[in-house]
């Protein structure tokens, strides 16, 4: 896997000392000495998630609730979420996967088709079960066959009814067109699906998930605020499309929208570790059996919910921007979708630790994204 820079311990610590108090939210939360530091920050959420079913969901639902408070958990299921009522039995069955002190609380989204119906929104927003509804161009990633086939054709009366009730839209932003470059494929959504929505709709809410190019960076910033906004995940802040093909195939770094070149990397580094706050946490952990990704034609998805928050604050870290991570983990999600933040803290301590090359379960096992590496931060509950 391909870390670009290094961890600067010496030139961080002075970094962090030197900035004005008024620059750190909080900043008696950054206690720092020569050799350990720790920063404490509100607890985080992921507004991005896949928890599977069945025993996937039992396996991997503990990771995320260790350090996240809530999740927007995927609806792309086989078969999907396409009610409330099966998001509300989804919740359920999530609730019993986990921990049983746990507080994380999973926040249900609706997969949309050719044929929802506005009021399965109607539904979805009385519920205060359903969060979002996610938009999947029908062919564009794992389990999106049952997705949208014409979004302008077949879904404006519901698009329409979602900017009514204020539900966001979630969107897979890439084009299904096979004659379109795979890495192209997000740059195309934009312009041809993206703009003409906001334009035709500007009261709705629009999440462009997991942006992967400094054309999303750009689409996003020119939004208004409060209207569109994205979420980032790890591997497309600290991996470029090289990491996919570094020393053979590594199908452990395939997702989808694709990894793609390093100024694209730069170009998301650079927004979310400005401060802005169109741009917030969302993991896309992505949990796939070892054995359906290491294969011919293996499945997209990385899983990283075990080393998210440490990877996370590796980018800020080298980016120079620590003060700037607790907004991106923990305000900036919460403030868009007009939910509270959290009021407990989880706390990042310098203590390096090795990620496991694999987690076993009776059905097999689950490769975390930077497996066999060793991270820098650790986080713990307080
Ligand atoms: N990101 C991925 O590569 N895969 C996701 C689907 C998705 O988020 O597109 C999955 O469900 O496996
Ligand atoms: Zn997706
Ligand atoms: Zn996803």
């Amino acid at each position: 896997m391909l870390a670009f820079g290094t961890i600067k311990t010496t030139v961080l610590s002075f970094k962090v000392l030197k900035l004005p108090s008024s620059k750190i939210e909080g900043s008696r939360q950054l206690k720092c000495k020569a050799s350990k530091m720790e920063l404490t920050i509100t607890q985080p959420d992921d507004w991005h998630l896949h928890l599977r079913d069945g025993e996937l969901l039992q396996a991997v639902a503990p990771h995320s609730a260790n350090f996240f408070g809530r999740a927007i958990v995927m609806p792309n299921l086989k078969p999907p979420i396409t009610s409330t009522a099966v998001a509300a039995a989804y919740r359920e069955s999530i609730l019993k996967a986990l921990p049983a002190d746990s507080d994380f609380s999973p926040l249900m989204t609706l997969y949309l088709t050719d044929t929802t119906s506005p009021r399965e929104i109607k539904l979805a927003r009385e519920s205060g079960v359903v969060f979002a509804v996610k938009l999947y161009p029908a062919g564009a990633t794992t389990n999106s066959q049952d997705g949208v086939t014409d979004l302008f054709g077949k879904c404006l009366p519901v698009l329409e009814e979602m900017a009514e009730q204020n539900m966001p839209l979630l969107v897979h932003g890439e084009v299904t067109d096979p004659n379109v470059d795979v890495f192209d494929r997000e740059k195309v959504f934009i312009d041809t699906i993206l703009q003409p929505l906001i334009q035709r709709l500007p009261q709705l809410k629009v999440v462009m998930e997991h942006i992967t190019t400094m054309e999303a960076v750009r689409f996003v910033e020119s939004c208004s605020y409060g209207s569109v906004a994205a979420t980032v995940t790890p591997q497309h802040l600290l991996l470029n499309r090289n990491a996919i093909f570094q020393g053979g195939l590594q199908p452990h770094n395939y997702c989808l929208p694709v990894l793609k070149r390093e100024i694209h990397r730069q170009a998301i580094v650079s927004a979310v570790t400005s401060g802005n706050k169109k741009f917030f946490l969302g993991t896309d952990s992505a949990p796939h059996e070892k054995r359906r990704k290491e294969c011919p034609c293996g499945c997209a998805g990385i899983y990283n919910a075990p080393v998210a928050i440490s990877l996370y604050a590796k980018v800020f870290e080298e980016a120079g921007a620590l003060d700037k991570l607790e907004a991106f983990t923990s305000f900036n999600g919460p403030d868009f979708y007009g939910l509270p933040r959290n009021t407990s803290k989880i706390k990042l301590t310098r203590t390096p630790w090795k990620v496991p090359e694999s987690f076993s379960f009776s059905f097999g096992d689950i490769v975390p994204m930077s497996a066999g590496e060793t991270l820098e931060w650790q986080p713990s509950s307080i």
